[in-house]
């Protein structure tokens, strides 16, 4: 039976419109995944069935009764709650108190809310104390403590946004575990994502918004991460080596820090032998080429923040030997010139790092505003800005705009791009790049590393997501018990298996 009917539903904002005459449902039990490029108005949907903001026309109904909520607390009172990535909870709460914030329940003797949470939270797998502060749990599991919450109000119809953006293989496996049980009950899931591959592993039906349409609705069964990728951007989209079609181009193969034959010296752009962070990383070697791109993996707790933490300053480490293009390095903070800091880009959690406040153009010129002399070369500048725009595919009506009326992913984009060019440093450490970006801001990004490696660059790639490490980099380390236990070659002929690899290599490990 439909639990959510939506007609004709349009959204705009200014002279952008945004959603034109949507129309799906979703039945008791199914789970219904939502796709689109960034900035489609995937999460403006969301937000419109949350009761976070309002339509300007169409209707919709929720178990056959019209559903107009007026508010997000409208909305969950009536059975619709979403869950957001970037969901932050109020660290001094117990995650018995979070979980029933702002519910009916709330006010309940703690014993009482103490036991009913503990009910929620195994429900949603996440095995921690409800007496626990939500300021000691990784970010990463807030998303949990809210479907949590979601569910302690009875929810018919469950949002779930980008929600496994930032998880590990073996988290998203729990989390599509509680989307199953949510359908078990007959609820509804609405499951946004651009992890396609994993997302097709989970819902039932997929819908994908273009043009501020649904432009496909179909059974999950009759896609592939091919398809859906073409169909989301509305053209062929050259598979990546996720997929097997596309080789990347070959390069001669790398040899393991106690390889047989090393690299000539001037090839070699970082060298760290036995990598120590007291209680993290025990003896890592790492050989960093000049042009490659390496991508380390594992759990949270395999020591793989601790390796890049260390390479950053960020982790008090020791090496018997650290190489900076043959100069050595002290990872020792009081080295003063020679102390290495590797430059890190790290979506940040809240605002990609970037001011909402800011517009397009100034964040993007940040650094040279103050160093513009004349017409010509503000003139200059400004390309500069309309350039990385259009590159990025950024969905704005201008450079104008500010940062924080753009979609998420094109916040990311926007923060990767600036940081990208200011980062002249020939070593980098970038953390999760592709994260919530589309399919084809993914490629994009791949072109943005091409571009660094291309000029001598080397990167090291910490992520999450076997696709983004398939698709990014030229081998993968799989850190576990603080040691580099496997590398994973992802050069040479393109092999569907790839991501396979990698998510039973870093399960295993
Ligand atoms: N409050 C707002 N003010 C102005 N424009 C907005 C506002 N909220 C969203 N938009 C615009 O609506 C469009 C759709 O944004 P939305 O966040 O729904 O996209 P999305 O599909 O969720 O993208 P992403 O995959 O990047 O998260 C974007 O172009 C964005 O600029």
């Amino acid at each position: 039976m439909s639990l959510l009917q939506v007609q004709g539903l349009t959204k705009s904002f200014g002279a952008r419109r945004v959603l034109r005459d949507v129309s799906f449902s979703v039945g008791e039990g199914e789970i219904v995944g939502l796709v689109g490029t960034n900035g489609a108005g995937k999460s403006t949907l969301g937000d419109i069935l949350a009761g976070i903001t309002a339509a300007d026309s169409g209707v919709m109904t929720l178990q056959g009764v019209p559903y107009a909520p007026l508010s997000a607390d409208d909305a969950r009172h009536l059975g619709v709650g979403v869950v957001e990535q970037l969901v932050r909870i109020d660290p001094e709460l117990t995650i018995a108190q979070a979980v029933f914030r702002g519910t009916p329940q709330a006010g309940r003797p703690p014993a009482e809310l103490r036991r009913q949470a503990q009910v929620l939270l195994s429900t949603v797998t996440l095995d921690v104390d409800p007496d626990t502060l939500v300021g000691e749990l990784p970010h990463f599991v807030h998303g949990l403590v809210e479907i949590a919450r979601v569910l302690a109000e009875d929810t018919r119809l469950v949002v779930l946004d980008e929600v496994s953006a930032a998880l590990l293989p073996m988290e998203v496996t729990g989390l599509h575990a509680v989307a199953g049980r949510l359908s078990r009950q007959g609820r509804g899931v609405l499951y946004i994502s651009h992890r396609l591959p994993e997302m097709l592993e989970v819902v039932d039906r997929v819908l994908v918004l273009r043009d501020g349409r649904i432009a496909l609705d179909s059974p999950a069964g009759a896609l592939d991460p091919v398809r859906l990728a073409a169909e989301t951007v509305g053209e062929p989209v050259p598979a990546t080596r996720v997929t097997a079609v596309v080789p990347r181009p070959e390069r001669e193969p790398v040899p393991g820090p106690a390889g047989p034959q090393p690299l000539p010296a001037e090839e070699v752009a970082l060298h760290v032998r036995n990598l120590r962070v007291p209680g993290a990383v025990d003896g890592v070697d790492l050989l960093l080429r000049r042009g490659e791109v390496i991508g380390l993996t594992g759990r949270r707790s395999s020591g793989v923040r601790e390796i890049a933490g260390a390479l950053t300053g960020e982790f008090p480490a020791i090496t018997d030997e650290l190489l900076l293009h043959g100069e050595p390095r002290e990872l020792d903070p009081g080295a003063n010139g020679h102390a290495l800091r590797l430059p890190a880009y790290r979506p940040d959690e809240d605002a990609y790092g970037v001011d909402p406040g800011e517009t397009i153009a100034r964040t993007l010129t940040q650094e040279e505003w103050g160093a513009l002399t004349d017409l010509r070369s503000e003139i200059a500048t400004l390309r500069g800005v309309i350039r990385t725009v259009h590159k990025m595919d950024v969905k704005t009506l201008s450079i104008r705009t500010r940062v924080g009326a753009l979609s998420g992913g094109d916040q990311h984009k926007l923060a990767l791009a600036r940081w990208m060019a200011a980062s002249a440093h020939d070593v980098l450490v970038l953390h999760e790049p592709t994260r919530g970006l589309d399919v084809r801001a993914r490629r994009q990004v791949r072109e943005l590393l091409d571009d660094a490696t291309g000029n001598g660059a080397s990167v090291v790639v910490v992520s999450v997501d076997p696709d983004e490490l398939a698709e990014c980099c030229d081998r993968v380390g799989i850190v576990s018990g603080g040691r580099v236990t496997r590398w994973i070659d992802t050069g040479g002929p393109a092999d569907g298996t790839l991501r396979d690899r990698i998510i039973a290599a870093s399960t295993a490990a």
